[in-house]
């Protein structure tokens, strides 16, 4: 698909999101311990169908029947990263979308490398809070708190732009606002609440969401379509909330009721560069 600004629209993520319904893509999540049932429950309640496999022995066959992947490294041991590098192999192989969720790259040397070593291997969309995607770009000043972000998401546009034109890969970075980029177009994606960062592993089920429509769209429509439905989903679930203790459940319900009507009224898309 060729990328023109026409395809970052509300419209246009409301009619992804349809076709993402209407396929109810399988996705393969290979993804950390915290994350496992919130990304379950909400690519579920997006429309998607998820399976969590992991096992170097089964990984490659899964991936062989899923239209897409994502490879979330928040949890990481040796075997496990085996397991992701067979289930990458194998899409990469048959021409399907992965995505790559960074988790505390910049924590530690062996996340950081492994972040890096899985950047190479050509992901369809690399989706990170702002220190994740600055030190995956390897910005100076990066630097999370483990998994969440020291830094603002608008500070990590240029990082992201390099890390795209280095990869090939659509870069997202999340956070009060979102940005989407391909190194040259930069779209940005408002709504959501600042309850979200409070509540554990709701990147990573975005990071899910993005992969569920990466298997409908190509990869730069992908992410500014699930960014924007997670966006409005989340400004919904989070009115009349008390604090973030119910936000999952309450996300789980916002997503499975969202339609354009919704999506128009409590997310924003605006081009910024291209
Ligand atoms: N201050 C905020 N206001 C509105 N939405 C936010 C805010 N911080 C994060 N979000 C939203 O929370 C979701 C997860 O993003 P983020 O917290 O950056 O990821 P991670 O959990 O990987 O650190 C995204 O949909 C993002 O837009
Ligand atoms: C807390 C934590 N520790 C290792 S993985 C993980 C979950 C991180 O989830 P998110 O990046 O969506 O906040
Ligand atoms: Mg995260």
């Amino acid at each position: 698909m060729t990328v023109t600004t026409d395809n970052f629209s509300i419209e246009a993520a409301a009619a992804a999101l349809a076709d993402m319904r209407a396929t109810r893509p399988l996705v393969q999540n290979i993804t950390n311990f915290v994350a496992m049932t919130i990304s379950a429950n909400v690519l579920l309640a997006v429309g998607a169908s998820p399976a969590m496999v992991h096992a170097p022995d089964e990984s490659a066959d899964f991936a062989a029947i899923s239209s897409s992947l994502v490879i979330n490294i928040g949890t990481l041991s040796e075997s496990w990263v085996d397991g992701m590098r067979r289930a990458i192999l194998q899409m990469n192989e048959d021409g399907k979308p992965w995505v790559l969720d960074p988790v505390g790259c910049g924590a530690t040397p062996y996340r950081t490398a492994v972040a890096a070593e899985f950047a190479r291997l050509s992901p369809a969309i690399i989706r990170g809070n702002g220190s994740e995607i600055m030190s995956l770009a390897g910005a100076s000043g990066a630097g999370g708190k483990g998994a969440d972000s020291t830094a603002r998401s608008e500070d990590a546009v240029e990082a992201a732009k390099a890390l795209a034109r280095e990869t090939g890969a659509v870069v997202a970075i999340t956070g009060a606002t979102d940005f989407v980029t391909d190194g040259t177009i930069v779209v940005a994606i408002e709504g959501g609440d600042a309850l979200m960062p409070l509540s554990t592993a709701l990147g990573c089920a975005l990071s899910a969401t993005v992969a569920a429509f990466a298997a409908v769209r190509a990869p730069f429509e992908a992410a500014v379509s699930a960014l924007a439905v997670y966006a409005a989903a989340g400004a919904v679930a989070a009115t009349d909330l008390k604090g973030p203790g119910h936000l999952p459940a309450a996300l789980c319900d916002a997503l499975y009721a969202i339609d354009g009507a919704t999506l128009a009224a409590n997310a924003s898309i605006r081009v910024e560069a291209a």
